[in-house]
């Protein structure tokens, strides 16, 4: 196999070879071409349309040449590891069996006859799904029938055979267990070789519009989520592009970390986008607070404060707003001058009386359809009285050759006139730019206005709606929006001015689901009308909020999303740690119980308890420096960033790397952060920074104390300063160790 990977290789670079000899002439043309005189009027036409074309030729064999390595790439991965799989299949109409080997992509040799099997061709589902005897596997053409007669799993390392195995199930232990065995990453990593069932089911559904996962902590959600991701594409290649999916992940750490895992099963990455950067981009000019402003604020919310925030992130609040929306007489929608250079260009009477001409019978987001593009009428009117103006004539005369190229193109103008006008169009069209911009952002309707409007109009008890619209207000002026203001606000927006959505996404992707509330789940699904929905988080790891049941949340969704295909997968395996640490966390939760360890044997979590914080800072130094012998990273992890910045204080000695809502990679050695930031992340060893009873002691922090200890591997270790939370001593006492602080500095 891999003699005939390598001459396949061999032959492809020779092609790669003649193609990049063929883009460097044709760039060369193309240069050549481009430096003629560009003076003489007739010659600018025709260079123009030979540049074109040239640049036509270029564009093309850079695509080739970039194909070519492409494969090359794939070439050079098969021959390393060819496969990791392979199933004996016997058809009914057969008269022998046949073996096929599964790997990382496809491989024909020269005739044409497959030798290896793309792991996410029909066929290979046999290898994931099906037990031995007979199987099913769905292909485009129909639901097909085979027998499995043997299913092996290898690891080949550099064209080496390092283990194999006959198994009936999935994939069986063995493998899995050395894969989960090694040291983590810098960047996480495929797992195509050893994917479990649930997670194919996952990876494989192409039926659900909403799909949601519910997955404890480290059961393979992010993973299955890329593997996904390389699914579709791979299925829908003339249909899919990598652009057309989006994936909101939870940080800048988390994106860095998975952003290998598709180029290692050659293909390209999705979009990536954080929730504060989704709503950054479309409420220009203003600074939406951050999930990780939101963590540090939040404990300090009075519970009035929470209350607020609890209602306007419900559907209830959703569902005012469009009520509102429908009602909205036209007195009381807010216009705005559109302003030029300091003065008022389109006065917001001119343009409400603009929007009172079309009838009341049409909803408010067609009328204002209709006065944007009556502004833009108006706007073209006064470009076409400006062009005579003293300013655009002298541009026009001072006009440099490249600039007169650049405006005029190939045209040609029957009058001088002609030739005046039009440039004198293009100049005035620039200088108006702003105000095109303004009509067409729909800056005429002042939605922060209307919003506070909005919330004056509320009456629920206890809340004082005119206090919380004030509030706003007073945020407006710093340019600032509330994480939970920023939905609604572009939920009103959009529905006054029709605009906001995008069509072109077909899949959209939410890791982490249980930080957004429904009404930005909701919003997200207006933003995205025409793509299909896959959710997934953990309930338990929700931060600072109530745990909503799965069912109850696909329920609400299937309802709010108007979908008529929603699936619910649960994973309640959980692959990332040892199963000493899978265990101790799950005991951390009331219905932990239903959390299933993979058998990788470690040792257990150790809570250390110091008396002081000399003592503490004293342990934390010694366990740093004994787990950085054994381990590339150690995390430690506390629950706020005002903590992180004291732990990083007490051992700079050590040089440990602090980290911030704005860090964008995991460096090795010693990392500092708060839990917030450490979400979908995992590390060789963590180290919980004081789970203290003073610290840890309120229920409220059961959730964080989760997700700190599910973050690690191998190794896990507590500090405490002090007696130690509840949450951990309720706990069976066999499954952590503890030590005092003295005992550990014998
Ligand atoms: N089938 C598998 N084969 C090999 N490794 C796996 C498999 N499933 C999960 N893992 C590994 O388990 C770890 C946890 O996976 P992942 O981060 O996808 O889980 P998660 O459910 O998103 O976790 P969390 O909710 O805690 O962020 C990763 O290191 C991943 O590579």
């Amino acid at each position: 196999m891999i003699e005939k990977i390598c001459e396949q290789k061999q032959h492809t670079e020779e092609l790669y070879e003649k193609a990049h000899k063929e883009t460097s002439q044709v760039e060369q043309n193309y240069s050549q071409n481009a430096k003629v005189n560009l003076i003489e009027a007739d010659d600018r036409i025709e260079t123009h349309a030979e540049i074109q074309q040239q640049k036509g030729l270029v564009a093309r064999a850079v695509e080739n040449e970039s194909i070519l390595k492409r494969q090359i790439d794939e070439l050079d991965d098969l021959q390393k590891s060819p496969y990791f799989g392979r199933i004996d299949i016997q058809d009914e109409d057969e008269d022998h069996p046949e073996s096929l080997y599964i790997g990382i992509s496809s491989f024909a040799d020269r005739d044409g006859n497959f030798l290896i099997y793309d792991w996410r061709a029909p066929i290979s589902s046999i290898y994931y799904n099906g037990t031995l005897g007979n199987v099913t596997y769905d292909t485009p053409a129909g639901s097909m029938q085979t027998e499995l007669l043997k299913k092996r799993q290898f690891t080949i390392n550099h064209g080496e055979i390092i283990h194999m195995f006959d198994t009936n199930e999935t994939v069986g232990d063995e493998l899995l267990q050395q894969a989960l065995g090694e040291q983590n990453d810098e960047h996480m990593r495929n797992i195509v070789s050893t994917i479990q069932k649930e997670q194919n089911d996952i990876i494989r559904d192409v039926r659900s519009d909403l799909l949601v996962v519910q997955g404890v902590a480290g059961s393979g959600k992010t993973s299955a989520i890329l593997q996904r991701i390389a699914f579709l594409l791979y299925h829908s290649r003339a249909s899919l592009d990598a652009d057309e999916i989006v994936l909101f992940s939870p940080n800048r750490l988390y994106s860095r970390y998975i952003s290998d895992v598709l180029p290692s099963l050659g293909e390209r990455n999705m979009r990536q986008l954080t929730l504060a950067e989704f709503f950054n981009r479309r409420l220009e000019g203003m600074h939406v607070q951050t999930l990780f402003d939101r963590f540090e604020n939040q404990q300090s919310n009075s519970k009035v404060e929470q209350k607020i925030i609890n209602f306007k992130e419900g559907q209830t609040f959703i569902d005012l707003i469009q009520k509102y929306e429908k009602e909205l007489p036209t007195a009381k929608i807010k216009f705005a001058n559109i302003n030029y250079q300091g003065e008022v260009f389109f006065a917001k009477d001119e343009i409400q009386s603009i929007f009172e001409q079309f009838p009341q019978s049409m909803r408010i987001k067609e009328r204002t359809l209709k006065t944007k593009n009556e502004l833009i009428k108006r706007l073209k009117k006064r470009v076409d009285s400006e062009i005579k103006k003293d300013w655009v004539q002298n541009q026009i005369n001072q006009i440099s050759e490249e600039k007169y190229h650049e405006l005029v193109g190939r045209r040609h103008f029957k009058s001088y006139d002609d030739e005046n006008y039009f440039i004198g169009r293009k100049i005035v069209d620039k200088e108006f730019q702003i105000i095109d911009d303004a009509i067409f952002n729909d800056y005429f309707i002042d939605i922060y206005s209307q919003y506070a409007a909005f919330l004056t109009t509320l009456s629920t008890a206890d809340i004082n709606w005119q206090q919380v619209a004030k509030t706003f207000n007073a945020n407006l002026e710093m340019h600032y929006i509330a994480l939970e203001d920023a939905a609604p606000v572009m939920l009103l927006r959009d529905l006054l001015t029709g605009s906001g959505t995008n069509r072109k996404f077909q899949y959209v992707f939410i890791d982490e689901m249980q930080d957004y509330s429904i009404a930005q789940l909701m919003y997200l699904k207006h933003a995205f009308p025409r793509a299909k929905f896959t959710l997934l988080g953990d309930s338990e790891q929700t931060l600072f909020k109530d745990v909503t049941e799965p069912q109850m949340l696909l329920k609400k969704l299937k309802e709010s999303f108007q979908v008529k295909r929603a699936n619910l997968i649960t994973l309640n395996r959980s692959y990332r740690s040892t199963a000493q640490i899978t265990n101790f966390a799950a005991a951390l939760l009331p219905d932990g119980d239903k959390i299933q360890a993979f058998s990788r044997e470690g040792a257990l979590p150790t809570v250390i308890i110091a008396d002081n914080q000399d003592q503490a800072t004293r342990d934390l130094r010694r366990l740093c420096q004994s787990e950085l012998e054994d381990y590339g990273t150690i995390a430690i992890l506390t629950k706020n960033m005002e903590e992180s910045e004291h732990v990083s204080d007490l051992l700079r000695d050590l040089n440990p790397s602090l980290l911030n809502d704005g860090d964008r990679s995991l460096p090795k050695g010693i990392v500092v952060l708060p839990i917030y930031l450490a979400k979908g992340l995992e590390f060789d060893s963590v180290i919980a920074y004081n789970v203290s009873e003073e610290n840890f002691g309120d229920q409220f922090w059961r959730g964080t104390l989760y997700i700190i200890a599910s973050r690690a591997m191998h190794h896990l270790n507590l500090i405490s300063i002090g007696d130690v939370s509840k949450l951990i001593t309720n706990i069976n006492s066999d499954m952590f160790g503890i030590q005092r602080s003295f005992d550990f500095s014998k």
